[in-house]
C-alpha cells in the first residue's frame, strides 16, 4: 500500500521555503577553526540543500525565499538555477540585508560544529505578500524548514505558505531543523514549531528537535511512539525521528513503525546527514515506495553526503545512490 498519496495534477514536484545561505567549510580539517586558514564556499541552508537534493534526483523543484543584493545572493540564485531549480519565487532584498554564513568546523569526523553569522540576514526578511501562492498551488509538496519561523516577517510568510498549501491540497513536509541562533527563547520556538507541525502531513526531526517542539505537551517521558501519536491527532500521516548513526524510526498513521538502519560511511563531517536523508526519503515516498525502502534510500544519500566535504555540492544523483547501494547488496 502506498504510504502517502501525493497529488498528481500538479506540474511541480517540490517547493521549499526558508533559508538560503552560504556554507564556508574548513579546508584544513581535523583541527579547530582557530587553526583554519581557508574555506570552500558552497550554497547552504537546510531547505536549499534539500531542494538541491531533490533536483539532483530529477524532481521538478522550486524555492521560495529571499537573498541579499550582493555577490553572495547572486551566487546562490545562479547555483539554484544551474541545478534546475525554479527561482521565480526567490526575491532580492533591497534593505541592505546580508547573506547568512555557516562556517563549518571539522575537528574530527564525529566532532563538527557550525559557527553561524545570522545578523540582519536576507532570508528572514521574506514578507508574507512575497510568498507565491500559485507556485505552492502548482507543487505536490511544500517543504517548510523550521528555522524560517525564527523571526518576522519570515515567520508570517511561512505561516501563510502553510495556509496556501492546505488550501490547494499541497502536501506539507515539516523539517524541524532546530538551530538555536536567531530564536529568542525555547518557549517561542515551541509555539511557532507547533503552529507549523499541526498543519503538516509529514514531520521529520531528531529526538532533540521533537523534545524542543513538544516542551509544553506534558508527559516528560517523550518517547518516539508518544511523539508520533500526538502528531497523528493533527494532520500528520508519517512522523520520522532521526537518531544519527543509530539510524532512524518512522511511524505511519496506520499504526506501523519502521526502523531505518545506516550505510557505512567514510565520514568527513556529519553535517548534511539530515538534509540528504530528507531528500532521499521524500524522493522515495514520491515514487510510491514503501516507507522502509524510502528510509533506506535516504540513509544511502546521507552516507554519501557525510563522506563528502560539502552538503549541497555533494547531494547525489539517482545513479550515484543506486551504485552506492549496490555495493552493499552484493556484499
Ligand atoms: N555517522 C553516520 N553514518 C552513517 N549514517 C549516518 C550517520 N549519521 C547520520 N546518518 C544517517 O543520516 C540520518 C540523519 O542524520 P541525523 O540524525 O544526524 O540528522 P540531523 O541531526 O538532522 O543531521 P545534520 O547533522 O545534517 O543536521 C540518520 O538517521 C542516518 O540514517
Ligand atoms: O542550515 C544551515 O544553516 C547550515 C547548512 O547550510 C549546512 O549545510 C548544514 O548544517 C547542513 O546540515
Amino acid at each position: 500500500m502506498v504510504p502517502v498519496t501525493f497529488p498528481t495534477d500538479k506540474p511541480l514536484d517540490f517547493v521549499a521555503i526558508g533559508r538560503l545561505c552560504i556554507d564556508l567549510n574548513a579546508n584544513e580539517i581535523n583541527r579547530p577553526m582557530e587553526e583554519t586558514m581557508t574555506f570552500t564556499k558552497y550554497v547552504g541552508g537546510s531547505p536549499a540543500n534539500i531542494a538541491i537534493g531533490m533536483s539532483r534526483l530529477d524532481m521538478k523543484s522550486a524555492f521560495i525565499g529571499k537573498v541579499a543584493d550582493d555577490q553572495m545572493g547572486r551566487f546562490i540564485v545562479q547555483y539554484l538555477h544551474n541545478n534546475g531549480i525554479d527561482t521565480s519565487g526567490v526575491l532580492t532584498d533591497r534593505t541592505g540585508a546580508v547573506t547568512g554564513l555557516a562556517f563549518t568546523e571539522i575537528k574530527s569526523p564525529e566532532d563538527c560544529s557550525i559557527l553561524m553569522y545570522r545578523d540582519n540576514v536576507a532570508d528572514l526578511k521574506l514578507e508574507p505578500g512575497e510568498v507565491d501562492e500559485a507556485l505552492i498551488a502548482s507543487s505536490k509538496v511544500l517543504l517548510v524548514s523550521g528555522t524560517a519561523l525564527a523571526k518576522s516577517p519570515s515567520r508570517e510568510a511561512v505561516l501563510l505558505a502553510l495556509r496556501y498549501a492546505r488550501k490547494h491540497g499541497t502536501k506539507v513536509i515539516f523539517d524541524i531543523d532546530y538551530r538555536p541562533y536567531t530564536w529568542t527563547n525555547p518557549q517561542e520556538t515551541a509555539i511557532y514549531y507547533h503552529a507549523a507541525a499541526e498543519k503538516s502531513d509529514i514531520i521529520i526531526g531528531t529526538r532533540e528537535e521533537f523534545d524542543m517542539l513538544e516542551q509544553f505537551d506534558g508527559n516528560d517521558e517523550r518517547n518516539d511512539q508518544v511523539t508520533a501519536s500526538q502528531w497523528f491527532s493533527h494532520h500528520a500521516e508519517i512522523v520520522v525521528i532521526k537518531h544519527g548513526k543509530e539510524g532512524s524510526i518512522a511511524y505511519a498513521k496506520d499504526g506501523s513503525s519502521h526502523r531505518g538502519s545506516i550505510f557505512p560511511a567514510k565520514v568527513i563531517k556529519t553535517f548534511g546527514a539530515g538534509d540528504s536523508y530528507a531528500a532521499g526519503f521524500i524522493y522515495g515516498l514520491m515514487q510510491g515506495w514503501e516507507i522502509s525502502r524510502s528510509m533506506e534510500f535516504g540513509s544511502a544519500c546521507a552516507s554519501i553526503v557525510i563522506s563528502s566535504h560539502s552538503c549541497s555540492d555533494a547531494m547525489p544523483k539517482l545513479e550515484q545512490v543506486e551504485a552506492f547501494m549496490r555495493q552493499f547488496k552484493q556484499a
